[in-house]
């Protein structure tokens, strides 16, 4: 009799073995003359992961993004969910953006902008929805603020209801494009743990993040792996899993000695990379 793994016997586990999202050799070039912004990029995202991307400005991150959650078509390769390929926005992803000013409806106060894309579905009644948008703002720290508008909320409340707004849509995939790069140092960190927060308190349903930034240290700090993109045509040029121990802490977890050899490891390959581009060292 031939041996079988456990996955083979077990159709669940073999599922759930499954990558989540699969990014197939993708290229994408704006113009069929232009240049590539991306050649042969490819990885995996596992249901529950915290994945983070970071690579040089302007080498294709947030195209990659875009790519992912169906509002840019690649100009080759494929993006899979389930299996099956990404066409169009699927309902299980929800996006949220550096720009929370351009981003949040300012005549609609804070529940309002949450409450807002829930207004179509049809599958929820109203009770449900009200939960949903309590739930998620209280996820977010808000609480007490439902009847306040933008203006009267700083930066980083603003950026809290944005990604309130993305969780009440109970969303399998959170992507995050820069979100904090608008905000001071120390909302920054408050934001950073706010995630780790959603992310345990979401654990049971297995919320996935890709998060695009350019702060090396924010992404060794929040993901379970780094995938490192090279310039244009960009693709991945280091794939690190980030072991430290969870829960993490600010303070604790940027002193262990995993987390400065991780930053290093990435900061040389993007210096590398960089080297790569254009900037050849002279002789
Ligand atoms: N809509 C567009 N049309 C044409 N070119 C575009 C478009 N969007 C982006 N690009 C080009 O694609 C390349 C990658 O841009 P992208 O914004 O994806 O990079 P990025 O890594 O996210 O940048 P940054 O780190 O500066 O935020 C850039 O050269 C940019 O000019």
């Amino acid at each position: 009799m031939t041996a079988v793994s456990s996955t083979e016997q077990d159709p669940v586990a073999t599922r759930a073995a499954e990558p989540l999202l699969r990014i197939e050799d993708l290229a994408k070039q704006y113009r069929a003359d232009g240049p590539f912004v991306s050649k042969d990029l490819s990885f995996e995202v596992r249901s529950g992961e915290f994945v983070a991307i970071v690579g040089p400005s302007g080498c294709g991150k947030s195209t990659l993004l875009r790519m992912i959650c169906g509002l840019l078509d690649p100009t080759e390769g494929r993006v899979l969910l389930d299996g099956k390929p990404v066409t169009g926005p699927p309902p299980e992803m929800a996006l949220v953006f550096q720009d929370y000013t351009r981003s949040l409806f300012p005549w609609l106060t804070v529940a309002g902008n949450v409450a807002f894309p829930l207004k179509k579905r049809t599958d929820l009644t109203p009770d449900e929805k009200r939960a949903r948008i309590d739930e998620a703002i209280s996820a977010v720290g808000l609480a007490g603020f439902e009847g306040y508008h933008p203006y009267q909320l700083s930066g980083g409340m603003q950026q809290r209801v944005a990604i309130a707004r993305a969780l009440a849509f109970r969303p399998r995939i959170l992507l995050l494009d820069e979100p904090f790069a608008s905000v001071d140092a120390l909302t920054k960190e408050n934001l950073e743990d706010l995630l780790l927060t959603i992310q345990q308190r979401y654990a049971d349903e297995g919320i996935t993040m890709l998060l695009v930034t350019h702060d090396i240290d924010e992404a060794v700090y929040l993901a379970d792996r780094v995938e490192v993109l090279g310039p244009p045509p960009c693709r991945v040029v280091e794939e690190l899993p980030i072991t430290l121990a969870r829960p993490r802490n600010q303070i604790r977890t940027r002193g262990e000695q995993a987390f400065l050899e991780a930053r290093a490891l990435i900061h040389e390959r993007v210096g590398l990379n960089r080297q790569r581009a254009g900037d050849e060292p002279t002789p």
